[in-house]
């Protein structure tokens, strides 16, 4: 005669084993998976667009969707000093992402304030900013000054440079950038901590160290160069042949998580 006790303990064994065996493939397929150069960086992204015939909006929805997941399991808002997140936003489509992420942090009991100085005239990014401010979220082009950023801020996102970004900084981006270099709070940067070099990582000892990168689609040569970060891969919505072809080797997403922690 079985015991349902040894029933329910047999299949508790069984969930254990096969929850090993899934974080075991995982750690083994991240250990496997490429970094990218900038050059192959970029000609994703073109394949996305121009053979799979995806548009910059989806896909930027969904990258930002995953970063401000990622940011809800890396930083619960009560784990943080403040939950009023400062979003810095770049001219590209890195910042779009900021913009995004803000929105969604918004609906996740954070409190997003972003900072947004070099702005477009697309469509999708006047969108994008009429969505965000629709919403209550400030977004402005004033650059907050570093001692009222360690005070009233929680965390930083930073979503300024991305895979096209070439050293150095332009004059116009250096006072957030030196404001992200001697902050102490935490830095979530989105796919390239801004001011890296995209394939050597930092150019020098003052450039930013995140407490956490977030790679999108697959991670870049620089993400090796990370320090005591956290480390995500998010974006998911690259096509299997798509993955083949570049031999991404991309670690398994979890059920319907839209991110992978990877360190
Ligand atoms: N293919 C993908 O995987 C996706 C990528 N997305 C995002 O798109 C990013 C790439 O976007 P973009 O190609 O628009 O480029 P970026 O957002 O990386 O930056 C380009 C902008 O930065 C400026 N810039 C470059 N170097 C500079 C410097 N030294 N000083 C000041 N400004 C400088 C350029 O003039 C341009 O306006 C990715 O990193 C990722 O965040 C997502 O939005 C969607 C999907
Ligand atoms: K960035």
């Amino acid at each position: 005669m079985i015991f349902p006790q040894k029933c329910r303990f047999v299949r508790l064994l069984i969930h254990v084993s096969q929850c090993a065996k899934r974080l075991h493939s995982t750690g083994s397929r991240a250990s496997r998976m490429k970094y990218l150069n900038q050059q192959e960086a970029i000609s994703i992204d073109e394949e996305l667009f121009n053979e799979y015939k995806f548009s910059v909006d989806q896909l930027m929805e969904l990258a930002g969707l995953s970063c401000a997941h990622v940011i809800a399991d890396a930083y619960a808002p009560e784990s943080l000093k403040s939950n009023k997140i400062l979003i810095c936003c770049g001219p590209g489509n890195n910042g779009g992402d900021g913009l995004v992420a803000a929105r969604h942090l918004a609906l996740m009991n954070y409190n997003p304030y972003v900072y947004y100085p070099k702005r477009t005239e697309k469509e999708l990014f006047r969108n994008l900013q009429h969505q965000a401010e629709s919403m209550g979220i400030t977004v402005t082009t004033d650059c907050p000054d570093g001692a009222s950023v360690e005070q009233e801020f929680g965390l930083i996102v930073d979503a300024l440079f991305g895979f096209s970004f070439k050293p150095p900084v332009r004059d116009s981006f250096l006072p957030i950038m030196n404001v992200l270099q001697r902050s102490k709070l935490p830095i979530v940067s989105i796919d390239i901590p801004s001011g890296w070099n995209v394939e050597e990582g930092p150019q020098n000892e003052c450039d930013i160290q995140p407490a956490c990168l977030i790679s999108l689609t697959a991670p870049k040569l620089c993400a090796k160069r990370l320090l005591n970060a956290q480390h995500y891969l998010g974006g998911r919505f690259v096509p299997k042949r798509l993955e083949e072809k570049y031999s991404l080797e991309l670690p398994s997403y979890l059920g319907s998580n839209l991110f992978v922690k990877l360190n």
